[in-house]
């Protein structure tokens, strides 16, 4: 979302799609661009960030690019490819955040489609100077959706894979995120607004709750 009244004056915003695994519950193939009601799953986690960010950022392998530029031609976007494919997201994370100068960046995974936007609005207006944001859904806290303070993110990434450790829970921990509780989360998502996909089955019943 630019601005055009103020070319020169942006929020700060970026919005990250982490899209560079394997899909290999999804019988390898690409789940980004798997359709949900019409338009590939990537299309839909970027039409969820575009109106509230300021730039959009998609962390992939390199072989990916064309399919998922393809998938996104409605977007103006940015690839950050991985240099060393398959290291985690982590890496995929670290890739992505260092691709912006942006100030803060919301990050989905390319296969949670229902976000709603408002929802990635509220998560930035709460996040009030903080490291990092994240809800809590069901009753556990969730590292995505998240946002984060990108440089500060950066330093979280490089620390958890320095730690060896590969999960983007202990990049939040790192952080230490304000978690939102429930009762708020519920207030500004639907229910079903933090499905994702990993197998065709997910994709299936994703299909019959829309
Ligand atoms: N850059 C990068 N991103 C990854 C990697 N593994 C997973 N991701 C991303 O992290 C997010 C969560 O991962 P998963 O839901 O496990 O997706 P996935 O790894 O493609 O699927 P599976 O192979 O079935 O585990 C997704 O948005 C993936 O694209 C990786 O090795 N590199
Ligand atoms: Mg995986």
């Amino acid at each position: 979302m630019a601005d055009a009244s103020h070319p020169h004056l942006d929020t700060g915003r970026a919005g990250i799609i982490l899209a560079g695994g394997r899909s290999t519950r999804f019988d390898g193939i690409d789940k980004a661009t798997a359709t949900v009601g019409g338009q590939p799953m990537i299309h839909r986690v970027a039409a969820s960030l575009d109106p509230v960010v300021d730039e959009l950022v998609v962390n992939c392998r390199a072989e990916q690019r064309d399919s998922l530029a393809g998938a996104l031609l409605d977007f103006d976007v940015r690839f950050a490819e991985d240099a060393h494919p398959d290291r985690g997201p982590v890496f995929g994370l670290r890739t992505a955040l260092r691709a912006t100068s942006a100030e803060y960046a919301a990050v989905l995974p390319t296969d949670m489609p229902l976000v709603p936007s408002g929802f990635i609005s509220h998560l930035f207006g709460r996040l009030q100077g903080g490291a990092g944001i994240v809800p809590r859904v069901s009753e556990t806290t969730q590292p995505l959706p998240a946002v984060v303070h990108c440089r500060a993110g950066e330093v979280a990434c490089t620390d958890t894979i320095r730690a060896g450790d590969d999960r983007l829970q202990a990049v939040m921990s790192a952080l230490d995120v304000t978690v939102l509780d429930d009762r708020e989360v519920e207030a500004h998502a639907g229910t079903h607004a933090f499905h994702n996909v990993n197998s065709f089955d997910d994709l299936r019943a994703l299909a019959a709750r829309r």
